[in-house]
């Protein structure tokens, strides 16, 4: 059986800008691959290339054994650190109004009991996210955490396979982040997900992930900076790491004006 994820020396350029660079990666369902590396190596361009609404400029990146469809799809979810909705609207009506596009396009009206069965679904989804309390709030009314959870309830909303992760968490304060941990810990376990997510923050990616990747770039031309792109360095089972390679990792993802 093939992996459900399959990268087979993916490049992707854009321009003379080479992004990432041989790219080869197998990962199967039901693992938590969480992604690190400075600051444009590439770790958003891989998740989009994952989305569909990026193709690789060469190799392959397979699903199932089949290339990435280049669109995203209901099997695939997507949560950015900045999130819109629609401010007109409640919570509710955002998750159902998400499903109503899914469902029919921009144009798409729900009616009768399609509505009926996409307000129980929207209220299910928000009940699992921890939001039940919150249905009627305009998105003015969120706080930062509620506004991710809102954003990972519509990310669920057609029963993704996978789960892209970009940073979501990236502008929450520590409690509340540790809050949407567990949050995504329980969503990943009960709905069997295969998760990918970006962080800036090594000890999140340790604690959140089964695998952590480190993106960087293996050679590097000061006179053309665009001239190589990002690979896998590391590729590490979490829980079998020493200090020593921990420590390493972290040295490299500082900036270089924060060690001087
Ligand atoms: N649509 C695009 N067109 C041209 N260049 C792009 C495009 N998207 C990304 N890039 C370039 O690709 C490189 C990688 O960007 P990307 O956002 O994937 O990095 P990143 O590792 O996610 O960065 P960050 O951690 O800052 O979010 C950058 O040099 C960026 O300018």
């Amino acid at each position: 059986m093939p992996s459900m994820i399959e990268a087979k020396n993916v490049w992707k350029t854009y321009g003379d800008n080479v992004v990432l660079e041989g790219l080869d990666i197998k990962v199967e369902e039901g693992e938590f691959i969480t992604m690190v590396g400075t600051s444009g190596c590439g770790k958003s361009t891989f998740l989009n290339m994952l989305l569909g609404t990026q193709q690789c400029s060469k190799g392959e990146l397979l699903l199932d054994g089949k290339p990435i469809p280049k669109e995203p799809g209901p099997d695939r979810g997507i949560v950015f650190q900045q999130y819109s909705v629609f401010p007109h609207m409640t919570v509710l009506q955002n998750v159902m109004a998400a499903k109503a596009f899914a469902k029919k396009g921009l144009t798409g009206y729900l009616f009768g009991q399609a509505k009926r069965a996409a307000k129980d679904e929207a209220s299910d989804i928000l009940n699992q996210v921890g939001l039940s309390h919150a249905l009627n709030k305009y998105p003015h009314e969120l706080s930062g955490g509620m506004k991710q959870r809102l954003a990972i309830a519509q990310a669920l909303l057609g029963k993704p396979r996978i789960l892209l992760l970009d940073e979501p968490f990236g502008a929450l304060d520590p409690g509340i982040r540790a809050d949407m941990h567990e949050l995504v810990l329980t969503l990943w376990r009960k709905h069997k997900l295969t998760v990918f997510m970006v962080t800036h923050d090594l000890k999140e990616g340790f604690y959140l992930g089964t695998r952590l990747w480190v993106f960087d770039k293996l050679r590097q031309d000061p006179q053309a900076p665009g001239a190589y792109g990002a690979s896998i360095t590391y590729d590490l089972p979490v829980g079998q790491v020493d200090k020593a390679t921990y420590e390493e990792i972290d040295d490299n993802l500082r900036p270089v004006v924060e060690l001087a």
